[in-house]
């Protein structure tokens, strides 16, 4: 059984014609990455008198319950004051685009293999889409040493440095911020049997994604990563200054407008699971724009890979039958290499009560 994040992906390999377009220097949107128009079934809620992505001071005496809330009513909240100092992420911001700078033949010498996971290529979700997205990403788990030397032979080691001490930091933040997740839901450290892997920081398993949004011609034609939810507990993300990160909300998507030195905090699809669908998974996407190139360098954290997630037993009674059957990780990414946006509803055993909304039915929203 796979035991590492890893392995568990050679068992889906993805195949995509990786893409040689340069985004960077086309005139026009082809038609290969033409979407129907953004705004044509789902406006932007970006208007005023709108409710906006709670921001949270982590040093706040009422982070616990302000983190509860905004899990429950948004999926997503940004932190501030979380630790992680600003030139680290700035440092992580310019070797990002460092990489993503060097020219296409360059880049494609460490591109991902199908049954891989780490190394640069198109958004793995880009097979579920008839249309190519308007990014590139490079994903790094563990040390990117082996892909960090194919792109630059003589001057690796200050991006693996960098990257490094970044996941570092960023695991113990996720760490952190889980507790304060599921603290809010009254939960402790007893009521989770794999917690004490977690704690020491050796169980945890998480990836790091750098994500690449060129400027575009046509953006409202364009999408820059499609409407998805993640397979994590948590992912913690970094967006530069430049906005694009979208979360559907009330029927609408709104923008999560980057803040300096501010990091976002979306629950995931196994945070969804373990909380019994209390904090649901939030649809995000990511658009694009004329006049800017955007960065953005996701986190994803998630359990061991071979913990049995299921409902938390403290969050279960006759009145709160367990809403998922039990999945590792491992067994989860299969299912969302399989399904896609369909993956949590397909592990789903109750079907929702009357009058209780299903924050998960993405199916609703159009994805494609
Ligand atoms: O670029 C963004 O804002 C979103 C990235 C994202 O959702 C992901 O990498 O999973
Ligand atoms: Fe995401």
């Amino acid at each position: 059984m796979p035991s590492r994040l890893t392995e568990a992906f050679r068992a889906h390999p993805v195949h995509l014609h990786h893409n040689h377009l340069d985004l960077e220097s086309v005139r026009e949107v082809p038609d290969s990455h033409a979407w129907p128009p953004l705004d044509d079934d789902y406006p932007a809620a970006d208007s005023f008198g709108v409710e906006t992505v709670p921001v949270i001071d982590l040093m706040d005496p009422k982070a616990l319950k302000l983190v509860g809330h905004a899990c429950k009513t948004w999926g997503v909240f940004q932190v501030t004051n979380h630790g992680i100092p600003m030139t680290l992420l700035r440092a992580v911001e310019s070797q990002g685009r460092r990489l993503f700078s060097l020219p296409p033949h360059q880049k494609l010498k460490a591109a991902r293999s199908p049954d891989g996971i780490s190394g640069y290529g198109l958004a793995r979700i880009s097979s579920f889409f008839s249309k190519l997205m308007w990014s590139e990403g490079f994903t790094i788990v563990g040390s990117p040493l082996d892909h960090a030397r194919q792109l630059w032979p003589q001057d690796y080691s200050k991006f693996c440095d960098v990257m490094e001490e970044y996941e570092k930091e960023m695991q113990k933040l996720a760490g952190r911020l889980m507790w304060l997740m599921l603290g809010s839901l009254g939960i402790t450290k007893e009521d989770v049997k794999w917690a004490d892997a977690m704690d020491e920081f050796r169980g945890a398993c998480a990836a790091l994604q750098l994500n690449s949004y060129p400027s575009c011609p046509d953006p409202n034609r364009a999408m820059g990563l499609a409407a998805h939810t993640d397979s994590t507990l948590l992912t913690v993300l970094y967006q530069n200054s430049t906005s694009g990160l979208q979360v559907f909300r009330d029927g609408s998507w709104t923008t999560v407008p980057p803040l300096p030195g501010a990091l976002v905090v979306n629950v995931g699809d196994l945070l969804d699971i373990l909380s019994n669908g209390r904090y649901p998974s939030v649809l995000h996407r990511a658009v694009v724009n004329r006049t800017y190139h955007r960065l953005s360098i996701a986190y994803l954290y998630g359990p061991p890979m071979n913990v049995q997630i299921s409902p938390l037993s403290r969050l279960v009674d006759t009145t709160n039958p367990p809403l998922y059957r039990t999945v590792t990780w491992t067994e989860y990414l299969g299912t969302k290499a399989k399904h896609f946006n369909k993956a949590l509803s397909s592990v789903r055993l109750c079907v929702p009560l009357n009058g209780f909304i299903d924050m998960n039915d993405h199916n609703r929203v159009k994805v494609g």
